[in-house]
């Protein structure tokens, strides 16, 4: 039972206590059935039933007691469990490397992880009521075996053969649930595509006409999926039934007559028996969400396995160092992307050099030539496949590459602005309002409550902002990459001009990638990347002087 194991590892809370609790509200409705039948017999010698009705009382607070405990405690317990498993895989998503966010489809990783949440909620109610249901059967059962051990036999192996036919049909219907789950992955794929490429779809309606056939061919193969596990499901039902309604005339008719059996003992039987059926049936509804949460706690599990893969051992240890920066020296540090069906793979380097503190560095370059790559290996989101990394004299290795990373603030093309100022120890108010002033944006946005007024900005206002989260961390490196590119001339000047030095007084390192050729004047170096190498660029020859006004 995956469930159970699932519970066992991830809950915090006892679940014995249920179980006993359970058990002995199982016990009182077995005593309630004895009690009912016992009475029954008294009633028909007009004996005096005080005692019995006493007991029944007794028998059926402990009985209401135990079901409401059982049921609200397995709550508790199955939504401690989803908590805590929930908090583990986010902690591991910020411990994962880039390569695995790289290579896995974030809505796939949102589907996952929010889906099978979703369908463990959903279930567990009814899970809950089918184990407490369970165990009425269980001592409903033993009460048969009380009264003819021959009924118990076999409606003991009855339920045998039942669970095992389930058990056996349950694998052609988690197989039919499995491949929905794909189907509706791709669901995710293309309704993301729609929203993301709203505007695009918006313009063309042969666009838009193609993505909703597209869309509605996906459905329609989930939903051709869904309704035959949903007819596998039905049909275990039916059969469940079928199962019931013969097992009760062959207990009730047949067996009696075989083994003489008292006739009073034949009518407690029958109502044993038809106390029996109404949680048979329950049971038997329930059952098909056994194989959902068996599937959804699988698919956590694997999630979870993958993530551990992707999980460099640095990055759960307690990083304790941390690197005092004057000079950064590559020493013959190269990269290759893994390579996927024997593709031809990209590769950067061997880099050779050194960063100073204080050091306003450029790279230029054609499109694909390596550099978002280069930078990425520069500030430790991608492992060197060869070469060495120093800060001063100490090497950066696996065990201190978090306090490496630590020396970085970025703002990567593909930035993304947080809604609060994540990440900054003692953040004041005026340090905020003078970067918002320095990026020429305090007309627009103030500061508020950790995070900024308002985001709903131009491409080229948000990068600003990204930029004033990004210093306010206080690092001793930033990295630009193509950050120009969206500003408005003036601003341009005035970043090039103006901040790039400003930030450079500051003791500020500063790698930036640009094409723009009209401000290379201001760099101390110009590098420029060519097939993932980096290479001095001839200033005094390719260097376009800058333009006097
Ligand atoms: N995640 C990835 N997996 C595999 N290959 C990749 C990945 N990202 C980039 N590449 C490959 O690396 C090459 C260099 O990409 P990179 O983004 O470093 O170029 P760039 O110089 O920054 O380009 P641009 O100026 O267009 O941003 C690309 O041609 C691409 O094939």
């Amino acid at each position: 039972m995956r469930l159970l194991t699932f519970i066992e590892k991830e809950s915090h809370q006892s679940y014995r206590q249920i179980v006993v609790i359970a058990v002995v509200s199982g016990i009182a409705n077995g005593l309630l059935l004895s009690i009912v039948n016992h009475a029954a017999a008294r009633v028909a010698k007009g004996e005096d039933l005080t005692e019995l009705f006493l007991l029944y009382m007794i028998a059926f607070v402990l009985f209401l007691y135990g079901q409401w405990y059982s049921f609200t405690q397995a709550v508790v317990v199955i939504e401690d469990a989803m908590f805590n498993i929930r908090i583990r895989l986010t902690h591991k998503i910020r411990q994962v490397e880039l390569s695995f966010i790289e290579s896995t489809a974030s809505h796939d990783l949102y589907s996952r992880l929010t889906q099978n949440n979703a369908i463990m909620s959903q279930a567990i109610p009814q899970i809950t009521s089918a184990v407490q249901v369970g165990m009425l059967l269980v001592f409903s059962l033993l009460y048969l075996g009380y009264l003819s051990p021959v009924s118990f036999v076999i409606a003991a192996l009855a339920i045998v053969v039942g669970i095992s036919l389930f058990i056996s049909e349950s694998k052609t219907i988690k197989a039919d649930l499995l491949q929905v789950k794909h189907k509706e992955a791709g669901y995710f794929t293309l309704i993301t595509h729609l929203i993301d490429g709203f505007k695009e779809i918006r313009l063309s309606q042969a666009k838009n006409d193609a993505i909703l056939s597209h869309i509605s061919q996906a459905s329609k193969e989930a939903q051709h999926i869904r309704v035959e596990a949903g007819r596998q499901e039905v049909k275990m039902w039916g059969f469940g039934r079928i199962f019931i309604y013969t097992l009760m005339p062959v207990l009730i008719f047949i067996i009696p007559s075989f083994i003489h059996e008292n006739p009073s003992d034949i009518y407690k039987i029958t109502a044993t028996l038809l106390f029996m059926a109404g949680p048979i049936n329950l049971l038997a509804n329930a059952l098909p969400m056994f194989n959902r949460v068996d599937l959804a706690i699988h698919d956590l599990t694997q999630l979870e396995t993958e993530m551990d893969a992707a999980i460099a051992p640095e990055s759960t240890a307690t990083q304790n160092s941390c690197f005092d920066f004057d000079d950064l020296h590559l020493t013959d540090i190269s990269f290759s992307y893994p390579s996927k069906n024997d593709d031809l793979v990209f590769s950067v380097g061997p880099f050779e050099g050194t960063l100073h503190r204080g050091e306003l560095l450029f790279i230029i370059g054609g499109n694909g030539s390596g550099k978002s790559t280069f930078l990425k290996l520069l500030t430790g989101l991608y492992y060197p496949s060869t070469g060495a990394i120093h800060v001063g004299t100490a090497l950066v290795k696996h065990g201190n590459y978090q306090a490496y990373r630590e020396l970085f603030t970025t703002v990567y093309t593909d930035f993304h602005l947080f809604d609060k100022i994540y990440g900054v120890n003692n953040l004041q108010a005026e340090d905020v309002t003078y970067w918002l002033e320095k990026m020429h944006l305090q007309h627009k946005v103030k500061y508020q409550d950790g995070g900024f007024t308002s985001t709903s900005l131009s491409t080229g206002q948000r990068k600003r902002l990204a930029l004033i989260a990004a210093l306010l961390e206080d690092k001793p490196i930033l990295i630009l990459d193509e950050f120009a590119a969206d500003q408005d001339p003036s601003f341009r000047k005035y970043f090039y001009e103006v901040l790039l030095l400003e930030l450079k007084a500051l003791g500020k390192t500063i790698i930036a990638v640009t094409h723009d050729d009209h401000y290379f004047h201001v760099a101390d170096r110009v590098l420029k990347m060519d097939e993932g190498k980096l290479l001095p660029y001839d200033t005094l020859h390719d260097f376009h002087p800058p333009v006097t006004p």
